[in-house]
C-alpha cells in the first residue's frame, strides 16, 4: 500500500454525551480513512476554550495509530500552531514512532517533519495549579505509590484511567477513592488491515493517554496531571541510523517537557502535566509500593493484561517486565509475600535465567519493554543474599567488572531533571 501523504480532516466533540471523533486520512491512489472515538466522562456547564484546544493536539498525536499502516512522506497538521506545538508534533511522529521504524527498516520516519500551515499566537494562560489533581492509574506498582504520596499529602487525587480494564478497576477500588475513566476506541479496520498484514508496531502511548487525561481534568475543573514516568523511561534501548530508539519515549522526560510546553501554548494552562516520580529509579519506586500492602492482590505491571483483547491477566510470570519487577521488589519485602503478588516464584524457575541475564546486560540490548537499567538490577541483585537456584546462578554469571559500575548511591539517590512543581517537590521530600 502506498500513501502521499497522512492528513486530519475533521474532528467533533459533543458535550451531551463526552463523545470526541477524530478523523483521519492516509491519502494515496486507494486512499485509507479512519475514525477514532474518545469518551470523556462527563461534567456538567459549558465547554471550555481550553478543552476544545486540548482536543485539537490530541487530535494530531493519537493519529499515530493509523500512520503506522502506511508510513507516508508528509504528516499535515490541520490548522495553525504554536510552535511549541509543532515540535511536539515532530517528535511524536519521529521519536515517538522509532522502535516501529527500527522494526520496520523505515528510515525515514525518523526524518519526517509535521507541516503545519501556519503560525498561532499562544493562548491567554489559565493558572490551574492549585485545583485538585487528576491521578493517572495504570494499575501497576508506580502510579499506586503516586495515588499514595499526593493522598498523604492531603491533596484528595482524582484517579483516572484510559479504558480501565479489571486490573485497573481493583487498584482502584483497592484505594477507596472515586475514579474516572475515559474510553478509546481505536477504528476497527485498523484490526481488519492488521490482519491483512498491514505495517504495525510501536506507538506512544503515553503521550496519547496523558492528552486524554489532561482534557478530562481541563473539563472537570480540575488541576494538574500527574503522571508515574521513572527516570530510566527517558534512556534509549539502542541507537540506530544515528537516532535513539526508546520503547517509552513518551514517558520520557523530552516528551513530558515538549507535552507541557505544547499544552500551555496551546490551551493556556499553566500547570498542565507532570511526573511525580521522574528522579526516581525503577527500585527505589519498587521500595515505596513496599509500604503499602493493601494493593498485593490486585497491582499488576505485566503488560499482558493490558492487552485489548484480553483484559482478565494478571501477571503472566514469563516476561522482561514480570521479571524485573519481581527483581525490584525482592530487596523490599519478605520472598512470601513476593511470590503471593506474582503468583509464581520466579527465583526457583531455572527457565527465568537467559530472561534475568538480559536484565542484568549479560545478553542483547535492553528488551523493548518498560523495564529499569541494567545498573537497577545489578543493585537489586547485590543486596539480595540467600540462595535461591537462580540468584546462585545468576551471581555465578555477572563478571566482576559490571558490579563495578553498580552503585546503590546511584541507583537510590534521586535525580535527574525533573518538571515537579515546587509545591510537590516539598511533598515529595517528605515522602522519600
Ligand atoms: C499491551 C501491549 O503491549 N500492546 C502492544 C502490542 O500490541 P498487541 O497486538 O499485542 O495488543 P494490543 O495492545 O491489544 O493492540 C492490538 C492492536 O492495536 C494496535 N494499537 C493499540 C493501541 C493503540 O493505541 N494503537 C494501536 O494502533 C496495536 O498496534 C495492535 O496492532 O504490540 C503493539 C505493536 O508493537 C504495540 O503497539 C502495543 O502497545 C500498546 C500501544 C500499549 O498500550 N502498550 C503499552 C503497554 C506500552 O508498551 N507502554 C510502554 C510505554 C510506551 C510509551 O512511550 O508510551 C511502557 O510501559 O513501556
Ligand atoms: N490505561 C491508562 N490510563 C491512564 N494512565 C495510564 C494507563 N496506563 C498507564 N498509565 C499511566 O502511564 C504512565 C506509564 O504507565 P506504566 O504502565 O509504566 O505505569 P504503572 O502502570 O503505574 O506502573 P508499572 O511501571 O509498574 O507498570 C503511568 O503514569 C501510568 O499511570
Amino acid at each position: 500500500m502506498q500513501f502521499d501523504a497522512m492528513r486530519f480532516p475533521s474532528y467533533a466533540f459533543d458535550p451531551a454525551t463526552g463523545v470526541a471523533t477524530f478523523d483521519y486520512v492516509l491519502d494515496g491512489p486507494s486512499p485509507l480513512r479512519f475514525t477514532e472515538t474518545i469518551t470523556l466522562p462527563p461534567a456538567d456547564g459549558p465547554v471550555p476554550p481550553a478543552l476544545t484546544r486540548v482536543l485539537e493536539l490530541l487530535h494530531v498525536v493519537a493519529g499515530v495509530s493509523y500512520f503506522k499502516v502506511g508510513a507516508p512522506a508528509r504528516v499535515i497538521a490541520p490548522k495553525p500552531v504554536a510552535p511549541e506545538v509543532a515540535a511536539l508534533f515532530t517528535a511524536v511522529y519521529t521519536k515517538g514512532m522509532a522502535e516501529y521504524a527500527y522494526r520496520n527498516q523505515l528510515p525515514h520516519v525518523l526524518d519526517l517533519v509535521v507541516e503545519t500551515p501556519g503560525l498561532l499566537d499562544p493562548a491567554p494562560l489559565i493558572d490551574n495549579s492549585q485545583s485538585r489533581p487528576l491521578s493517572a492509574v495504570g494499575g501497576g506498582k508506580d502510579s499506586i505509590v503516586t495515588l499514595e504520596i499526593l493522598r498523604a499529602a492531603g491533596l484528595d487525587p482524582v484517579p483516572f484511567s484510559v479504558n480501565p480494564n479489571p486490573v485497573i478497576k481493583n487498584v482502584n477500588a483497592a484505594s477507596g477513592l472515586p475514579a474516572l475513566a475515559a474510553r478509546r476506541k481505536l477504528d476497527p479496520s485498523l484490526f481488519e488491515l492488521n490482519k491483512a498484514g498491514a505495517l504495525n508496531g510501536h506507538i506512544p502511548v503515553t503521550a496519547i493517554n496523558s492528552l486524554i487525561a489532561i482534557a478530562t481534568a481541563v473539563w472537570h475543573g480540575l488541576g494538574p496531571v500527574v503522571m508515574s514516568n521513572e527516570r530510566s523511561a527517558s534512556d534509549p534501548n539502542l541507537i540506530w541510523n544515528g537516532h535513539e530508539v526508546n520503547h517509552q519515549w513518551s514517558k520520557g522526560v523530552e516528551a513530558e517537557g515538549l507535552l507541557r510546553a505544547a499544552v500551555t501554548a496551546h490551551a493556556g494552562l499553566t500547570e498542565p502535566y507532570f511526573s511525580l516520580l521522574r528522579s526516581l529509579s525503577e527500585l527505589h519506586i519498587a521500595q515505596l509500593f513496599a509500604r503499602h500492602t493493601q494493593y498485593d492482590d490486585v497491582v499488576t505491571s505485566c503488560n499482558k493484561a493490558f492487552k485489548l483483547h484480553d483484559p482478565t491477566a494478571r501477571w503472566c510470570g514469563d516476561c522482561p517486565k514480570c521479571r524485573f519487577v519481581y527483581l525490584a521488589m525482592a530487596p523490599a519485602m519478605p520472598r512470601e509475600r513476593l511470590n503471593h503478588i506474582f503468583g509464581h516464584d520466579l527465583f526457583a524457575d531455572p527457565a527465568q535465567l537467559p530472561g534475568f541475564l538480559e536484565l542484568l546486560g549479560i545478553d542483547a540490548h535492553k528488551p523493548f519493554e518498560c523495564v529499569g537499567e541494567v545498573e537497577e538490577s545489578l543493585v537489586a541483585l547485590s543486596m539480595l543474599d540467600d540462595d535461591a537456584p537462580v540468584l546462585v546462578a545468576l551471581r555465578k554469571a555477572v563478571p566482576p567488572v559490571a558490579w563495578t559500575t553498580a552503585s546503590r548511591d546511584d541507583v537510590l539517590t534521586p535525580g535527574g531533571p525533573t518538571y515537579v512543581p515546587p509545591a510537590y517537590a516539598k511533598i515529595m521530600t517528605d515522602a522519600l
